[in-house]
């Protein structure tokens, strides 16, 4: 299963749940291939520790790799595919090369997590077209959950559904918008709702996940709790593939036709 993790406001934890969420489904026993769609402002790597590797993403993208020499295995088990920082890396990169990469993959792990960027942009289309669900990372403001809805709906044009909403950041500020109110406005399932933790900053500082650094910590039981979800729902997902008979590259291409004709 493809899962792309979006946002419509920056800077709310895409790539903070795409890592944490990525080791817990590994320590469920899953094989987890996570990647930096952020080509322009990759951070994945930074947490995983691999921001340096070469070849990364760039590289695959701009033909001068091969994307399974830009996996790197990490020590929690999970396989990483990250971009690196340069800015002559971007420029040389072709996003258009992206379904391809993935679909030479895809198939060899349970899960392909994708760190998209934020905003709505060729790019995040791309990244939208591609997944079989997403995966929308709000905090409880009215302007992330406003943003995120965008994101949902452009999903769907793009024939990709909303897996489910995750709330990052609670029990930060008094004045939060209430679960109830957040899932009518986005008409969507909250799946997940990770607590504000200062372990996740240190974390991020030490270039680690917040579930390797610090196990048992409110918003590690909080990623385990999202794996669990996201594992509870993968035979429905399984027998909905089924259904569709067309290869991945027809459909990846159905689906960025779908939602580019919307801009
Ligand atoms: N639950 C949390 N508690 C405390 N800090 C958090 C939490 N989630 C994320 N952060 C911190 O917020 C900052 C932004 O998180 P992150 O980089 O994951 O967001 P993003 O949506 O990927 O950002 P961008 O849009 O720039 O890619 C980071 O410093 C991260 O450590």
């Amino acid at each position: 299963m493809i899962i792309t993790i979006a946002s419509g406001k920056g800077g709310v934890g895409k790539t903070t749940t795409s890592a944490n969420l990525s080791v817990a489904l590994s320590k469920l026993g899953k094989r987890v291939l996570v990647i930096d769609g952020d080509i322009s402002m990759a951070n994945l790597g930074l947490i995983f520790n691999f921001e340096k590797k070469k070849p990364n993403l760039h590289d695959v993208l701009a033909g001068e790799a091969y994307v399974k020499d830009a996996i790197y295995k990490h020590k929690t088990g999970v396989y990483v595919l990250p971009t690196s920082l340069s800015i002559e890396g971007y420029k040389k990169s072709d996003l258009d090369l992206f379904p391809e990469v993935v679909n030479e993959v895809a198939d060899e792990y349970d899960y392909v997590i994708i760190d998209a960027p934020a905003g709505l942009n060729r790019d995040m289309a791309m990244h939208l077209a591609i997944a079989d669900k997403l995966m929308l990372i709000v905090t409880p403001e009215l302007f992330s959950i406003v943003d995120g809805l965008r994101i949902k709906e452009s999903a769907e044009m793009a024939g990709t559904p909303l897996m489910g909403i995750v709330l990052n950041r609670t029990g930060r500020d008094f004045a939060e918008m209430g679960e109830d109110e957040i899932e009518m406005l986005i008409k969507g399932r909250i799946i997940g709702n990770i607590p504000e933790d200062e372990n996740i900053r240190t974390a991020t500082l030490k270039k680690m996940t917040v579930l390797e650094y610090s196990p048992n910590s409110p918003s590690s039981k909080a990623y385990m709790e999202l794996a669990l979800r996201v594992v509870g729902s993968y035979v429905d997902i399984e027998k909905i593939e089924k259904m569709h008979k067309e290869s991945f590259l027809q459909k990846i291409k159905r689906k960025i036709t779908n939602v580019f004709s919307r801009f």
